[in-house]
């Protein structure tokens, strides 16, 4: 008999000091039991009208791991478990901002190429964010479904990439877009790059570049900064406005000029990440 915490939330919260906090750490916390996380390529109607996908359970304890996965693995929800669970949560958590910045992509016109393009510089700055705050994450969980494939499918299919594509394409606020068009839910993506910005701002990194040893994510402070703007400024101006934002948000992300050169599967991310 055991007894562990499950669960799918995305997100951050913000901790005393100016940090933030991840929610497993807190049910842990909270409850003093192990927390495990489940993260992936879900969206959630898709698995509802049972069409194949995966996921990936993040769950630190060898034994829990099969029990979890066999709990509720089916023919068409299949599982993989890994023990790197920080990495398999902040991944939840930060790929809807990147699809935040794939919306504005789409509301700008821009092209399968641009948004090919935001995809992979956003998952090299959740590598980085990894690797600078939850030290001993490993690489090889980014390709897992709860990175690159949740990465995809949210900025393809998601609610994050739907309402920012209509927030530039209208020129209507975030919330007057999630009234309209989510029926009561709330998008993640604003949301967490703000408490990711609060916590680089209390760090003194908000302005650092990813040239420095400290980081600057790009999509992490433009984001919130687009959403803001455009829901400070009056309907003539907005959509000018927005798109002047986010083509910064673009010409940021472009600045980065990335690259992964090698991966082994399994290594913690810093003997890779010289060479981003
Ligand atoms: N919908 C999907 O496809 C999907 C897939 C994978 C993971 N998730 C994640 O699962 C979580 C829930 O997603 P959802 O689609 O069910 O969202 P939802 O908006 O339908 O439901 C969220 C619920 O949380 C409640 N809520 C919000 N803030 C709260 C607070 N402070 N205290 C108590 N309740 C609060 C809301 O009232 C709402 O009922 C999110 O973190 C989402 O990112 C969603
Ligand atoms: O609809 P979104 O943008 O919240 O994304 C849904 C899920 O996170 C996909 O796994």
């Amino acid at each position: 008999m055991f007894l562990t915490f499950l669960f799918s939330l995305q997100g951050f919260d913000r901790a005393e000091g100016g940090g933030i906090d991840l929610i497993s750490h807190i049910i842990t916390r909270h409850l003093r039991i192990p927390c495990s996380v489940l993260m992936g390529a879900n969206l959630a109607g898709e698995v509802a009208d049972e069409k194949f996908c995966e996921t990936t359970i993040g769950c630190k304890d060898s034994k829990t791991g099969p029990v979890l996965r066999d709990a509720i693995q089916t023919d068409y929800f299949r599982v993989v478990v890994v023990d790197d669970v920080d990495t398999v949560e902040v991944c939840g958590a930060l790929k809807n901002i990147v699809a935040c910045g794939a919306g504005f992509v789409d509301g700008l016109g821009l092209g399968d190429n641009t948004k090919a393009a935001v995809i992979r510089l956003g998952l090299m700055e959740m590598v980085k964010f990894v690797d600078v705050f939850y030290p001993g994450g490993k690489l090889s969980t980014f390709f897992e479904s709860c990175g690159i494939a949740d990465l995809i499918t949210t900025c393809y299919g998601g609610r994050n990439r739907k309402v920012s594509e209509a927030f530039v394409r209208t020129g209507k606020s975030i919330k007057e877009l999630e009234d309209e068009m989510l029926n009561g839910q709330k998008l993640q993506g604003p949301f967490t790059a703000e408490e990711v910005n609060y916590m680089l701002k209390n760090k003194g990194m908000e302005d650092k570049t990813t040239s420095d040893s400290h980081y600057l994510p790009p999509s992490i402070k433009y984001v919130p900064e687009c959403c803001h703007h455009q829901s400070l400024s009056i309907a003539s101006e907005t959509t000018q406005s927005t798109c002047k934002c986010a083509i910064h948000f673009l010409l940021f992300i472009s600045c980065m000029n990335t690259k992964l050169d090698s991966y082994e599967s399994g290594r913690p991310i810093h003997h890779h990440i010289s060479k981003l």
